[in-house]
């Protein structure tokens, strides 16, 4: 396929902004924090950027967390299309990092040296270790997963985990909307969206180690008409931005 080929979709991948735990170095998973002050400004920059270029979304699905929540209602105020209709799902959260949750990473990498420290951010299939119930940073009681049974409920997740539990909706919502001829823009996490980049990309398990996602910057996938992206990779709508952002995503852990 060349990248002439007339794309049957558009789908648009934005991971949050800046969350106030990104800031403080904190490995984060399913802990429901904030954007932080320079989150919000990402987010917007990313709604202006979609607005600039005409890349404007139909519809929208979110993760059930507030810094993918407030990331896409700042960038459709900025594009003016707060009027979409949503979908939010617990599938497109951030991976669940287990007993990581709140530990500094610079401090983990510091103790358990690098190759542990990458092993656990960014091997494809080794989990950190689970989360003990009732935790500080675990989600128990949380009523936004009191309709998911035990068995779902993730206690830590590696990447393959999150490509098994996100591609049941990718394949039930998202393709839809985007069989229906919409724009579709997925507003997650860094490491849900490198699973969906994987399937999507087609890449390989040692591939998908290498890739970062930075924060804010809205990334375009023109697909065919089977789903498949006109151009590997896809394009951020600011490349020069995402450059340094994928740098300082990297690079977290070492000060
Ligand atoms: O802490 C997290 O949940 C993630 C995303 O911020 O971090 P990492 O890039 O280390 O997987």
């Amino acid at each position: 396929m060349t990248e002439t080929a007339s794309p049957a979709a558009t789908l648009v991948l934005l991971r949050h902004g800046e969350s106030e735990w990104n800031k403080a170095n904190l490995f984060t998973g399913w802990v429901d924090v904030p954007l932080s002050e320079k989150g919000r400004a990402e987010a917007a920059r990313g709604g202006q950027l979609m607005a600039e270029q005409g890349v404007l979304p139909d519809v929208l699905h979110t993760s059930l967390l507030k810094r993918a929540i407030a990331t896409s209602e700042l960038a459709l105020a900025a594009a003016d299309r707060q009027w979409i209709p949503v979908r939010r799902s617990w599938r497109l959260n951030e991976r669940h990092y287990g007993a990581l949750q709140g530990k500094d990473k610079a401090a983990t990498l510091a103790e358990y040296g690098e190759e542990q420290f990458m092993t656990w951010r960014r091997s494809y299939d080794t989990p950190p270790p689970p989360i003990e119930p009732g935790s500080e940073y675990s989600q128990d009681g949380d009523p936004r997963y009191a309709m998911l049974p035990p068995e779902v409920r993730p206690a830590t997740e590696c990447l393959a985990d999150v490509v098994v539990r996100m591609l049941p909706y990718w394949y039930d919502a998202i393709v839809p909307d985007l069989r229906s001829g919409n724009t579709v823009l997925v507003a997650a996490h860094g490491n849900s969206l490198r699973a969906l980049v994987k399937h999507l990309d087609g890449m390989g398990d040692e591939e998908v180690v290498g890739l970062n996602i930075p924060t804010g910057v809205p990334l375009r996938y023109e697909l065919d008409a089977d789903l498949r992206p006109l151009q590997k990779g896809g394009q951020y709508l600011d490349p020069a931005a995402a450059a340094a952002a994928i740098e300082a995503v990297k690079n977290q852990g070492k000060k």
